[in-house]
This record gives C-alpha cells, structure tokens and sequence, in this order.
C-alpha cells in the first residue's frame, strides 16, 4: 500500500481523476485514471474487468451509478494511501492510446466568433452569420474512423485545390493547412432517441480536447452544398485524458444571452456551458487562448439537437464544439482566422507563419477551474504535420 505526494497545485489532482488508456512495454494497453504525474492502472487496483480492455467503451457504457461508485472507490484509495504499489506507474514510462473507439463523429460550430469570421473569409459577399445560426447548433458529420490520439503524426492531406483566381482545379498535397481548437464530448450511455439538454450528463461521460485539422483549400472548393468532406475528414486529433463531466461542476456558467430564445426542446434549466481555457501552440510558441466560455450553444444542446430528429445514440459518439474563438484577435482558434486568411503571418519567434508547414509541430492544452481554487487539467493534444507521402493518381 502506497500514499503517493503530488504538488498541490497540480492539474491532476483529486477533484480531476481523469481516464485513459495506457500500456508500458510489459503490460498490454489497459484502463487508468491520472493522479499527478502517475497512472493508476484501475485493473490492478480495482479488479473490474472493465479496464482490462483496450479502450473505455465498457466503462463508459456503465452509467453515472458506475462512474460516481469509481470515483469514489479511487477517491478513498488515494486519500488513505492505500493504492497497491503495483498498480502505480510514472507517466512519464507510459505511452498514452485513442481512450475510446469512436462510434460517430460530429463536428459543431458552435462559436459564434468563429462563425462570423469564416463567413466573412468564406463568404465575403453574404452576410456572416446565415439565418439559422441562432436557432440551431450547425452541425456536419465528420469521420470517427480516423480520430487519432495526440501524439499521431499528421500527414498533410492531398486533394482537389482551386484558389479563386485559378481557372481549374489541381490535386496536390493541401496549402492551406490549418487546425481547430476544440473541446469534443463522449457519450457514455447509449439511448433509443432524443437527449433532453437536462439528461446530459446521464448520458455523456467526459470531454477532451480536439484539433480537427482543416485543409482550407481543399474545403473551400469542395464544400458548396453539402458541407466539409476530404479537407477535413484525413484526420482528427484527441487527447488521451477524459475528465470526466464529474469533475467539472465548479467549471459551469451560462451561455452568452441566446437571442432569439431558442425552442423548447434546446432549454436547459442549468447550463452547461463551461468555463475552459485553451492555449494554442505553434512550434512552441503560444499564439492564441481561446476561451470556452464564449460558446454560444453549450454541449448539452448540441447533443439535444443531435438527437431530436430521433436518431439513436451510441457508446463512444463524439460531438466536438467546433472551432472556439473567442472576441478578440490572439483569441482565435483557427490560423485561417488568426492570420486573416493568410494576409497576416503570426510571428514565431524568428520565423512566421501563415498556414502550416512540414514539420511544424501544434500542441493544444486545455484547464478548467476546480474546487477551492484548484485547477482541473485536460492535458492537452499534439501533432506534427508530415510531408505528403502517398501516391498521386495518374
Ligand atoms: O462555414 C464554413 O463553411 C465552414 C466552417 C468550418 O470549417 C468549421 C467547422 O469545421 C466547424 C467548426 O470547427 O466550427
Ligand atoms: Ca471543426
Ligand atoms: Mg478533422
């Protein structure tokens, strides 16, 4: 039996416990929740099959009882120092997998900052904002096949390329690589129809961080009518950690005034809008903080229009928020944003940039307040952008 000290102010500490899926070269990739800077593997510790497996799914599947009966089976463990030596292990000897398999992907855009500015630079001669923006989530379905783990080298995507000014269209590997910072949620609990916004969180267990890599080139010219395809759908980045909805109490506040008041079936009677902040990094150089609490529409009304039509849910949908920028310029979640379409490189150190570059590496870190002036850390995601590689058709 083990009391493990971590520093106080440490982003994992008690009040955060979140999960992943770990592995060490001789333990095959299990189930652990993050306390400091170890790992407690929860199949040792616990004995719940549960967390023998390769991903959270089963757990995840368990429901809210499950969840608080774990928490505070480890809560108890780990205050009482009584973890079995065995099943602790240092991050750092740890490599970090995908958390769960991934159902669906969908991807919102729910930042009402970040909607404006892409209108003005996608749709320069419309007025920003369409007319359903405040009445519903917009949302399109991405690709849950390849949602990869931080860590996952990016292979800058080819495809379809016409820049206004170019007669015809080109293939080659993507000029306009971008990201976008965003917070994604895990649905825990399946369901046959409609979540209410107030039975969110009976349904969805965590959230991480997500950057949902944009090749802006190819998306402008392939998107008209139906929405992101290819310029999106090579990859999308999660980090390894779930904080579970659990630990994240302390972090919920109010949505911006929603005006039109939306329909009754997008009324929460307590938001769950959360107070989150980003830092985006760029070759180590931090260029933007979006803050989450600007979201106009909050996670559970995103997952409230998701399934109004009837649609069932699974274990393992992921709804990410879309791009969160917040009002002011070093805000921005996207360098298409960020740079103005490319008219304004951001400086990096001695280098600039405008879109992303082979080799460029993005890390995206993500906190949220906690009890007693505490902070509940997220960890964050990272990728490094590859140089296309894949065959050119002829
Ligand atoms: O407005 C458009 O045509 C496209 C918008 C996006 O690229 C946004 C998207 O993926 C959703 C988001 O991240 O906010
Ligand atoms: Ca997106
Ligand atoms: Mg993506």
């Amino acid at each position: 039996m083990t009391h493990i000290d971590i520093p106080t102010d440490s982003e994992f500490g008690i009040d955060n416990l979140p999960y992943g899926i770990f592995g060490t070269p001789s333990t095959a990739a299990r189930g652990g929740i993050r306390y400091g800077d170890m790992v407690i593997d929860l199949f040792v510790a616990l004995g719940d099959p549960d967390f023998a497996s390769p991903r959270l799914n089963a757990f995840m599947a368990r429901g809210r009882s499950r969840w608080v009966e774990v928490r505070e089976a480890v809560t108890d463990m780990l205050a009482s120092g009584t973890t079995p030596a065995e099943a602790i292990v240092s991050v750092s000897d740890v490599t970090m997998h995908l958390p769960f398999e991934v159902a669906d992907y969908v991807d919102f855009y729910a930042s009402e900052h970040h909607a404006s500015n892409i209108g003005r630079l996608f749709r320069p001669d419309s007025a920003p904002l369409l007319p359903n923006w405040r009445h519903l989530p917009v949302a399109y379905h991405g690709r849950a096949g390849t949602v990869v783990v931080s860590g996952t080298d990016i292979t800058r995507p080819r495809g379809q390329r016409k820049a206004p000014d170019e007669p015809s269209p080109t293939f080659g590997p993507s000029r306009r690589l971008d990201i976008e910072a965003e917070m994604g949620f895990v649905v825990g609990v399946p369901a046959d129809g409609p979540i209410s916004p107030d039975q969110f969180s009976e349904h969805v267990f965590g959230a991480v961080i997500v950057n949902d890599w944009s090749a802006r080139d190819i998306q402008a010219w392939e998107y008209v009518p139906l929405g992101p395809n290819l310029g999106k759908s090579f990859a999308t980045s999660i980090s390894p950690w779930v904080v579970p909805l659990l630990a994240l109490e302390q972090a919920r506040t109010s949505t911006p005034v929603q005006d039109p008041e939306p329909l009754e079936y997008l009324r929460e009677s307590r938001s769950w809008a959360l107070d989150i902040d980003l830092t985006v990094a760029w070759n180590g150089h931090v260029v933007s903080r979006p803050p989450y609490s600007s979201m106009y529409w909050s996670p559970a009304q995103m997952l409230a229009h998701e399934t109004s039509n009837g649609a069932t849910s699974r274990t393992g949908d992921l709804f990410a928020s879309g791009t969160i920028s917040g009002p002011e310029k070093n805000q921005r979640g996207a360098f298409i944003e960020l740079t103005w379409g490319g008219s304004e490189p951001v400086n990096l150190g001695s280098e600039t940039r405008t879109f992303l570059e082979d080799g460029d590496e993005v890390v995206i870190a993500a906190s949220a307040p906690g009890p007693n002036g505490s902070r509940i850390g997220f960890g964050d995601v990272r990728g490094h952008v590859r140089g296309s590689d894949l065959h050119l058709p002829n």
